[in-house]
């Protein structure tokens, strides 16, 4: 019980197929040398959603009120928030859902998952996402079509989607072979359908004052969904959001904007990311660098939210590599005062938005309550 593993997040490597969106420079990879207790137990307790959330988040507001306590932690480190078991909740409550839908209207939603090529990785996330939808009772709709497809081929399959009454979502697996041009991909998707939030009108309209958005984009929606389930207020805090992709970054960035808090952006042109990050009472971070934001950048009791999902060379793991965040746990998880694991974190919630947003489509489109 007083074993400990010696983890050295400088010592973390990129695998090759992973593309890094920030080079890491040398000097912010400080040795980070960190004693764990692998027995450390944890507090992990939800607090109940506040009232101004929609519709759909009632489904997701009873997941939380019914999350178990778990466990005591034995000295002061951050609240684990708990990704994986928010995001089972949260499925849990999606398939009452559907059954009531069936029930009442004799519909259940319907998910179309467009994959170009043959990526290992791709080809895994839309093989859990099926499993996911089969698991809640979503139709799941899936196309494959060769790394050497033409956009118009790609185009031609979203269009028989957006006008396939049984599909109520359609999602284009990212990223494309290079030789396709995303945006013209993108905005083929009907925007009632597109579900991932990544139509240029669906971000417009989350950058707009007054205006919502169809969809809110998976992974920033969860992002939010796990500081509400942990009470983390956002209102007047100060927020970092560390990179600015359209997926991630800059949604997640309106995102925290939108919930009154007072939002910087920290990216590779950055002179002194470390210091703008220490201001931040809630940090996000989802750039794709392993280990990038160390204990040193952090605000001591700020709430952490790591988007990373970063392959490091790992021989003791029979996959030969494991998942690491863009935050170094061990010194984080002692400085924060709340922090998402990796895995375990986003990457889990990022599925049940997807499938959050699928229902609440099919309810719209059917206007069913
Ligand atoms: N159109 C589109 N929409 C996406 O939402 C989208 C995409 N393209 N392309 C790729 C990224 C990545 N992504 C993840 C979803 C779940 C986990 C996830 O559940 N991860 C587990 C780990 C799984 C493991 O152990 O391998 C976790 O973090 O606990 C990770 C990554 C969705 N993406």
């Amino acid at each position: 019980m007083a074993s400990s593993i010696l983890s050295d997040c400088s010592s973390a490597r990129l695998l090759p197929f992973r593309r890094a969106l920030l080079p890491p420079p040398a000097a912010r990879f400080r040795p980070c040398l960190a004693l764990v207790s692998p027995r450390r137990l944890f507090v992990s307790s939800p607090a109940p959603l506040p009232p101004r959330l929609r519709r759909m988040d009632s489904v997701l507001a009873a997941a939380a009120s019914s999350a178990d306590s778990a466990t005591v932690s034995t000295d002061a480190m951050a609240k684990v928030i708990d990704g994986k078991m928010v995001a089972k909740q949260i499925r849990e409550e999606i398939a009452v859902e559907i059954t009531r839908m069936k029930d009442a209207i004799g519909i259940v939603p319907g998910l179309a998952v467009i994959l170009v090529g043959s990526r290992k990785d791709s080809q895994t996330y839309v093989r859990n996402k099926k499993k996911a939808c089969e698991a809640v009772g979503i139709k799941s709709y899936e196309v494959n079509l060769p790394e050497d497809s033409s956009e118009e081929e790609v185009i031609k399959h979203i269009a028989s989607f957006n006008s396939d009454p049984s599909v109520h979502g359609i999602l284009v697996q990212l990223p494309l072979p290079r030789h396709m041009n995303d945006e013209n991909i993108l905005n083929a998707v009907s925007i009632e359908k597109d579900v991932d939030g990544f139509h240029p009108l669906n971000i417009g309209r989350l950058a707009m004052q007054g205006r919502d958005p169809f969809f809110v984009p998976c992974t920033p929606k969860g992002c939010m969904e796990l500081l509400h389930r942990y009470g983390v207020e956002i209102k007047g805090k100060r927020a970092v959001v560390i990179g600015r992709s359209n997926i991630v970054g800059m949604p997640a960035a309106l995102l925290l904007q939108k919930a009154n808090a007072t939002v910087s952006i920290v990216h590779s042109q950055t002179k002194n990311p470390e210091e703008i990050t220490r201001q931040a009472d809630i940090v996000i971070a989802a750039v794709g660098v392993a280990n990038l934001v160390r204990g040193n950048w952090i605000k001591p009791g700020a709430a952490i939210i790591d988007v990373g999902i970063n392959p490091v060379d790992d021989l003791d793991s029979p996959r030969g590599y494991r998942l690491v965040g863009d935050v170094c746990y061990e010194e984080a998880s002692k400085v924060a005062g709340a922090i998402t694991p990796v895995p375990g974190g986003v990457g889990p919630m990022t599925i049940a938005m997807l499938l959050s947003n699928t229902l609440e489509s099919a309810k719209r489109i059917n206007k069913f309550k």
